[in-house]
């Protein structure tokens, strides 16, 4: 019995590494997404650390492909894909499959091998997901790159007319964020701007409500933004209507990668520069928007003292999209600003 043990095991290990492998190619060479793609690398290196556990001679003399009953075993589905994405979805859920077989095996000869393998089957759960939703997150944002965070301090009559005039300028989001406005006051000033956002013709602007998922609920948003401090994007998720858009704060690489991998619909960078918005201590600045541009495809928002000024220190890392506050709202023709920001974005692409 040990034999045929070895014999699953040394099956299951190859084919779960050819998964990853074509996984792999796909977030590399469809996706263009090399966060992912190091992502089921790291998977394949981990499955060959769990592997390398359990003795090679014996998993190789198990070996016997001749005399393998299952090979001649094949359904008409497995000859024939729609399109890459098909292929990396059977993938990964081949790379599932032998993963579960591998680690109820295991538990035969090496309990620590199995949790190994456990933890692998739940990564891959993750990044499955991750590169199946990045194509649809990656669309829903394709042609928006100027978003505005406007707040509600000079009343609901200016807040509107404001958001107005940005959306003739060309914002094409806008995110209701205000520390100061009580949730009665937020609920009917994301109200407000969602009929007045509906009223406009063609592609509207979207609405997106700053920290708080339950009032982006209550006013029918577009979506909801939170930072690392309020709520996890999972619970998020399963708070909002399926088809909100959830944005999430990032502030270094290993928090893009989480917001990345846990299906957030796009990421705000920053501190880029220091802002009269708001206060920080720290500034990722320049080198993280860079290091974001260089391996993530999905929708990145530059944030943090962004104005026409600067504006192409921040194009010069590869980053397309940015998200402002005093840029508009200090501005003397706020519209006007907007429609330079837009120009300038606009060439860039
Ligand atoms: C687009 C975008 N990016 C980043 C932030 C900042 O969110 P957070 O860190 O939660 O800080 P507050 O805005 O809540 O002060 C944002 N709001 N929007
Ligand atoms: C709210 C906020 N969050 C940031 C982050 O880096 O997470 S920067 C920022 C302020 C954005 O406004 P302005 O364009 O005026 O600097
Ligand atoms: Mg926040």
């Amino acid at each position: 019995m040990t034999t045929a043990i070895y014999r699953i095991l040394d099956a299951s290990f190859n084919r779960i590494g050819e998964g990853f492998r074509t996984l792999e190619d796909y977030a590399r060479f469809a996706l263009n997404d090399a966060l992912l793609a190091e992502s089921a690398k790291g998977l394949r290196h981990d499955l060959a650390t769990a592997a390398s556990q359990l003795p090679r001679r014996e998993l190789l003399a198990a070996r016997d492909t001749p005399g393998d009953v299952g090979t001649d075993l094949q359904t008409s589905g497995e000859q024939t894909r729609a399109a890459p994405a098909s292929v990396a979805v059977a993938a990964a859920t081949r790379c599932q499959q032998a993963l579960r077989s591998a680690e109820e095996y295991a538990k035969c000869i090496s309990p620590n091998v199995a949790v190994q393998l456990e933890k692998i089957r739940y990564q891959t759960y993750t990044l499955a997901a991750a590169i199946e939703t990045l194509p649809d997150r990656c669309n829903r944002l394709a042609d928006r790159n100027l978003y505005a965070l406007i707040n509600g301090a000079d009343g609901k009559d200016s807040f509107l007319k404001n958001l107005r005039s940005l959306a003739e300028g060309g914002v094409d989001i806008f995110q209701l964020r205000d520390k100061q406005l009580s949730d009665r006051e937020l609920f009917e000033y994301g109200s407000a701007a969602m009929t007045a956002l509906r009223q406009m013709p063609g592609q509207r602007p979207l609405l997106i409500i700053n920290d708080r998922a339950d009032i982006a609920i209550a006013c029918q948003a577009d979506g909801v933004h939170v930072g690392q401090d309020e709520l996890p994007l999972a619970s998020v998720r399963k708070m909002m209507p399926p088809a909100s858009l959830i944005g999430v704060s990032t502030h270094s690489y290993a928090q893009a990668e989480t917001a990345v991998l846990g299906g957030a619909d796009y990421i705000g960078c920053g501190p880029t520069f220091p802002s009269q918005t708001k206060t920080f201590d720290e500034f990722p600045g320049l080198d993280f928007l860079k290091q974001i541009a260089a391996s993530i495809s999905l929708p990145a928002f530059a944030i943090g003292g962004i104005n026409q000024e600067n504006l192409n220190q921040v194009l010069q890392t590869g980053i397309r999209r940015i998200a402002v506050t005093a840029a508009l709202q200090s501005a003397a023709a706020p519209q006007q600003a907007a429609a330079a920001l837009k120009q300038s974005l606009s060439k860039a692409q």
